[in-house]
């Protein structure tokens, strides 16, 4: 790749110059400006590999940017600088087509290394080469009953050729089910392209799609091969397929019952041979019956689904799923660190995790870069995953408990306190966590006088 092009879009004029400075030590060409406005003005003038946008501008958001960088470049990457307190607007960006977010205040490694990740992706995409971005990463399977139904059913449908549908909130994994599915099919020599149908503008999603022909609208100056086209025999695989217009999914319905393309503006047809796995993090039932989702689309797809539960719902994965991001991050930057001290643990297991794996992926890569000790500790975490959450942490002047009977009675109830915790107060759950029967659960819970 030549010398790769950003824009960095930031009210803050010295942070963009001192960024602006360390990207081009890195060998990176970078361009600034302070407001969307003037980001909007650039984005239509120059092409950009990767946009850098803060999310509070003074005339608009960081998500303002996103939608115009999508409109105006669809390839071109985006990342949003966000505050922590701000992380369901990361969230939303990242369904939007956002490639990643980086949470302030911005450490300079962690920074570049999503450059770099997203400029790879980038670079893969544009080549439509086979493996655009599993970076070496493997995939985990998960020690809940969730995650292991879900490795059963992948099993079931790789080898087959039936459309998949797979449901789940941003950041649950499923671009990383996708990919194992084809991954474990007969396509897996064939490339496997994933389409952000979030990112893509509604004028030019077909094209994208199914490729056009030179002339067919304006700016149509070449004829272009879609991704249905160039993806072959491999897996096409459609994320938040609910965006795509009513027209498109049409389209797609022929694509996936037909087996036959057309390419805007186009009068012969070509056949499709793409494996088809969709994904959605709404309800498309509701979508359905709201107008704005084809309902025999919704029924072809529907015909093998694959739900992920939410990370916080999914008992065993947790602190499993903690466990490998930190090895992999300790491996990335050289670290050594062995683990999450207790209080690290507790915070890990009450927080919600409205970004799921990629938030917690996210957090465990910033902590082992901040981290100085041999275990995460609470300093190294952003202070909104733990301050609205009903941390107990031993007050520093609490008597020393001497008496053994007493010790057994407050580590008992501590434990119950924390597997309540861990099941979302299910009372079900948290007996058949601690290994007792209900009613046994419930003595206690009247012995301890805690109250639900
Ligand atoms: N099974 C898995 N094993 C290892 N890492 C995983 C797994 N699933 C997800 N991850 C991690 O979580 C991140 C988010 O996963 P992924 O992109 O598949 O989520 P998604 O549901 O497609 O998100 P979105 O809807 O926002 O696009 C991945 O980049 C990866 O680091």
């Amino acid at each position: 790749m030549d010398m790769p092009r950003l824009l960095i879009v930031d009210d803050d004029t010295s942070f963009c110059m001192l960024l602006q400075g360390f990207l081009k030590r890195k060998g990176f060409d970078a361009d600034t400006a302070h407001d969307y406005e003037k980001a909007s003005q650039s984005l239509a003038k120059n092409s950009y590999d990767l946009v850098l946008t803060d999310y509070r501008l003074p005339d608009g958001t960081g998500i303002d940017v996103l939608k115009e960088s999508k409109k105006l470049a669809p390839s071109t990457v985006v990342i949003l600088i966000t505050a922590y307190s701000d992380i369901r607007v990361a969230v939303e960006a990242v369904k939007l087509g956002a490639f990643e977010y980086v949470t302030k205040p911005v450490n300079s490694d962690e920074l570049f290394h999503v450059i770099k990740e997203g400029l790879k992706k980038r670079e893969t995409q544009e080549k439509k080469t086979k493996e655009p971005v599993q970076n070496g990463r493997k995939f985990l399977v998960g020690n809940s009953e969730e995650s292991k139904r879900t490795e059963e059913h992948i099993r079931i449908v790789a080898p087959t050729d039936i459309s998949v549908l797979i449901i789940g909130d941003s950041g649950t994994g499923k671009e990383y089910v996708a990919r194992r599915i084809h991954e474990l099919s007969k396509r897996k020599k064939a490339p496997f392209v994933a389409v952000d149908c979030g990112a893509l503008h509604p004028d030019i999603a077909a094209s994208e799609l199914f490729g056009h022909v030179k002339g067919s609208f304006t700016g149509a100056v070449n004829d272009k091969t879609g991704h249905f086209e160039a993806v072959g025999e491999g897996t096409i695989f459609l994320d938040e397929i609910g965006n795509l217009s009513y027209d498109v999914q049409m389209k797609l319905l022929r694509a996936i019952q037909e087996r036959m393309g057309r390419k805007v503006g186009g009068n012969s047809e070509f056949p499709i041979k793409a494996r088809i796995i969709a994904a959605t993090n709404e309800n498309l039932k509701q979508a359905v019956d709201e107008g704005r989702f084809r309902e025999d689309l919704y029924h072809r797809l529907n015909e093998f689904t694959l739900t992920l539960a939410p990370l916080h719902e999914r008992d065993g994965d947790l602190m499993m799923f903690a466990a490998f991001f930190l090895e992999d991050a300790v491996a990335e930057f050289g670290k050594s660190i062995i683990g999450f001290d207790d209080e690290v643990q507790r915070i890990f297991t009450q927080y919600d995790w409205p970004g799921n794996l990629r938030e917690m992926r996210n957090v465990i890569r910033r902590a082992v870069l901040l981290c100085k000790q041999e275990k995460i500790n609470r300093e190294v975490l952003p202070e909104e995953i733990y301050r609205n959450n009903s941390v107990k942490s031993q007050p520093e002047n609490a008597q020393p408990v001497n008496d053994l009977k007493e010790i057994k009675n407050i580590s008992e109830k501590e434990a119950i306190l924390q597997a309540l915790e861990k099941t979302r107060y299910n009372k079900t759950k948290t007996a058949k966590l601690l290994g007792i029967d209900r009613k046994t659960l419930y003595n206690k819970l009247h012995l301890y006088d805690i109250e639900l």
